[in-house]
């Protein structure tokens, strides 16, 4: 009787345990899932993601690896870095080659083939990758379409330019596969800009006048979100890869790109910027860049134009003698300022207006400001306004550009409005 009894109880214990193994089969999965994610929360909470990638983050070279985290617009800037090599190639060849190739545009601003073979380049990049963005650039192709035989010289150009890294080519797609393929890259560029979507801003040789002068010049490029500069890419073929070499005033003369000149710099926003060698082949590995800390800020050194007629010499030095600064200024044509200063070459970057009507463009700009924002500098316009970038293919609402590290740009603003205070 008793061994009954205690046969029973095993068996109900057998079939209580039972019972609460499967409910734990059926309730713990949803417990299990909530704890990890709470973990995960967690997680995040102490290392917020983007120190998590900033551990893991890969020098950007061609080599795509999955398991490793991604940045922000990470695809977006190496399809840049490599767009904006590539093209970089083809203006070397043209800066090297006797006939430069100028014609006159109707604004009487030269133009070159360089211009029109660098675009060329540029937006079929875009385009292979990104197919439904949009293009502000500043060429168009009906002086091309017009014209055979500058048809036939850029045609050569746009077929010679490749990267010697067959991963780096297919990236971006490739060679051009025909003439109508160039022209109608070229005519992409044509969007009008604006405050929605995805729209990239193109100089496809900034600094134009430099360039044929045998100056500074620069191939640049930008991904505007909603209005907003996001992504930013300069190629700079004629300043030294060094980011410490000082700025002198040479700088924006007699420029060469012989062996150690060549800079790509890269921007994306709240991910910092960087500067590398530029190569003929893949992405060289490069290195974040900072604007120099300015406790004096009479110790600047500010950078302008070389033209008199893109930003006005005279009330550049008026702001320059009232904070002090006693060095003259450095010369140098295109963007190759912006990222002079987000290096810390320089400091100041000074745009005041000429012409009461000029509009800037926005591919001036939109690369350099990124550039400059992401080494630790501010930009706004002569009176300290934002630019704004979501109004079209100009900065219609602004006049003037003025950059500078942030802690002395509320300093350099004043000064900058007492100047044109004066003249009002
Ligand atoms: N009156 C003016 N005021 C300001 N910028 C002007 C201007 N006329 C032309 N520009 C722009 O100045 C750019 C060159 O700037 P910088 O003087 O810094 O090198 C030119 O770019 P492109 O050379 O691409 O045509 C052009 O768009
Ligand atoms: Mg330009």
């Amino acid at each position: 009787m008793t061994s009954f009894f205690t046969q029973l109880h095993k068996k109900k214990i057998t079939l209580l345990s039972l019972i609460i193994l499967a409910t734990s089969f059926i309730l713990a999965p949803p417990f299990l899932s909530r704890s990890v994610s709470r973990l995960v929360q967690l997680k995040s909470h102490l290392y917020p993601s983007s120190a998590i990638q900033q551990k893991l983050r890969r020098p950007f070279n061609t080599t795509p690896n999955r398991y490793i985290a991604r940045m922000a617009y990470e695809n977006e800037l190496e399809v840049a870095l490599l767009a904006v090599q590539r093209a970089t190639l083809l203006t070397k060849s043209v800066f090297h080659s006797h006939s430069k190739g100028t014609l006159t545009k109707s604004d009487n601003s030269p133009v070159t083939i360089g211009d029109l073979g660098a675009q060329a380049l540029i937006i079929s990049s875009i385009k292979h990758v990104f197919p439904e963005d949009e293009v502000v650039g500043e060429e168009d192709a009906d002086d091309l379409r017009k014209d055979e035989a500058l048809r036939s010289l850029v045609w050569d150009l746009v077929q010679a330019a490749k990267l010697d890294d067959s991963a780096a080519e297919d990236k971006i797609g490739g060679p051009i596969k025909s003439v109508d393929a160039m022209l109608d890259s070229v005519d992409s560029g044509r969007s009008a800009g604006g405050r929605k979507g995805r729209i990239w801003a193109l100089d496809p040789i900034d600094g134009t006048k430099g360039f044929l002068r045998g100056g500074q010049y620069a191939v640049c490029l930008a991904l505007m979100i909603d209005g907003v500069p996001t992504v930013g890419v300069i190629g700079t073929p004629n300043l030294p890869v060094d980011d410490k070499a000082p700025l002198d005033a040479d700088i924006g003369a007699n420029a060469d790109d012989s062996d150690g000149k060549g800079v790509l710099f890269g921007a994306v926003k709240g991910e910092g910027a960087t500067s590398r060698p530029l190569s003929s082949g893949g992405l060289k590995e490069g290195s974040k860049i900072f604007m120099k800390p300015l406790n004096d800020i009479s110790q600047a050194t500010f950078c302008e134009s070389v033209e008199a007629g893109h930003s006005s010499h005279g009330d550049n030095a008026a702001i320059a003698s009232k904070l002090g600064i006693t060095k003259p200024s450095v010369r140098m044509d295109s963007q190759a300022k912006y990222g002079s200063i987000a290096r810390g070459a320089g400091d100041l970057y000074l745009r005041l207006p000429v012409s009461k009507t000029y509009q800037e463009k926005i591919w001036d700009h939109a690369a350099g400001v990124v550039i400059v924002q992401e080494a630790g500098g501010e930009v706004t316009d002569a009176w300290g306004k934002p630019l704004d970038f979501g109004i079209g293919r100009t900065l219609k609402d602004n006049k003037g550009v003025v950059a500078a590290p942030k802690g002395v740009f509320p300093r350099v603003i004043e000064v900058v409005k007492e100047v044109l205070g004066a003249k009002e």
